[in-house]
């Protein structure tokens, strides 16, 4: 499969990693276009500006949302021709995306960090996306992770801010038990290091589980034991729920201001 990336940071180059690693795509069949060369797979082309080539089976766009008017100027002409772009920028929906970009079908994707390793999530919302571009969109998405398509905005909306920004609040949470461990008296490196291997066991168990998470918890907690009572306390009037519900809404909060200024513009 043949790609343009315009823009190519921390998530589209994370994305990049894993389809090359997978097979899905080779090297030399990605032309990337950043600002300066960044640290991206051996093979892949990195230039200030779209080649004078064919056209690609799809265009991947993947800078931030503030620099969209500025690479539609730049490029829309250019890529008129592809079938498909994909836009990972948040706040950016189809109509935004498919009103700069004339000509190739528009499909909204969120993707997560750990795609890189395989393990990510990718939500997609293209409600009037044909079959071919399903299709295309499919295959390459495939290695990634998860890969869910939701048909209605909000849906890919809340999935898509879980997924997205959800990574972020895990490391913080890996990091507050670390410094959780530290205040109890541990040396910093052995609490990184037991809140790490604590986090990934524990991650990679509710995965794998039949249990649900609720229920791993309880048997962690056994009767009358340390656990519970620290469950006591994340638990007391929902406070770790409350906390997550009030994270998740200051991000799709952001989430909507931003797409909001991608309609004023
Ligand atoms: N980070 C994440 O976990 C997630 C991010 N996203 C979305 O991904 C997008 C990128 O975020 P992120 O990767 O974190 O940001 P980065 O800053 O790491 O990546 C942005 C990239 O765009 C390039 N760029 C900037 N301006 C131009 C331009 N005019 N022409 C070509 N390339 C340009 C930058 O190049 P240079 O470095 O040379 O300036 C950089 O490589 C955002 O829209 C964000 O909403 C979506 C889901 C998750
Ligand atoms: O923080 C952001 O805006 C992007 C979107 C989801 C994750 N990172």
């Amino acid at each position: 499969m043949r790609l343009w990336m315009i823009g190519c940071g921390n998530m589209a180059g994370a994305m990049l990693r894993r389809w090359i690693a997978s097979g899905v795509v080779l090297a030399e069949d990605v032309h990337v276009v950043n600002r300066g060369n960044r640290d991206l797979p051996l093979g892949v082309v990195q230039s200030r500006d779209l080649p004078d080539a064919d056209t690609p089976d799809l265009v991947i766009l993947g800078v931030k949302p503030q620099q969209l008017d500025e690479v539609a100027e730049r490029y829309a002409a250019r890529v008129s021709a592809a079938p498909v772009i994909v836009s990972m920028l948040a706040g950016v929906d189809a109509a935004a995306l498919g009103s700069r970009f004339p000509g190739p079908e528009p499909v909204v994707v969120m993707p997560n960090l750990p795609v890189e390793i395989g393990q990510g999530v990718v939500a997609i919302h293209a409600p009037d996306a044909s079959e071919a571009a399903r299709a295309r969109v499919d295959a390459l998405m495939a290695p990634l992770g998860l890969v869910r398509w939701f048909d209605d905005a909000a849906g890919f909306e809340a999935a898509g801010a879980l997924s997205g920004t959800g990574p972020a609040f895990l490391f913080r949470f890996i990091d507050a038990l670390a410094a959780a461990g530290e205040a109890m008296g541990l040396a910093p490196d052995d609490a990184a290091a037991v809140a790490k291997v604590t986090a990934s066991g524990a991650a990679a168990m509710a995965a794998a589980s039949e249990r649900s998470p609720s229920a791993l918890a309880d048997a962690v907690a056994s009767p009358g034991g340390m656990t519970r009572e620290g469950l006591n306390v994340l638990d007391d009037q929902s406070a770790l729920n409350a906390l997550l519900t009030r994270t998740l809404e200051a991000a799709i909060h952001r989430g909507r201001e931003m797409a909001a200024e991608r309609r004023r513009n």
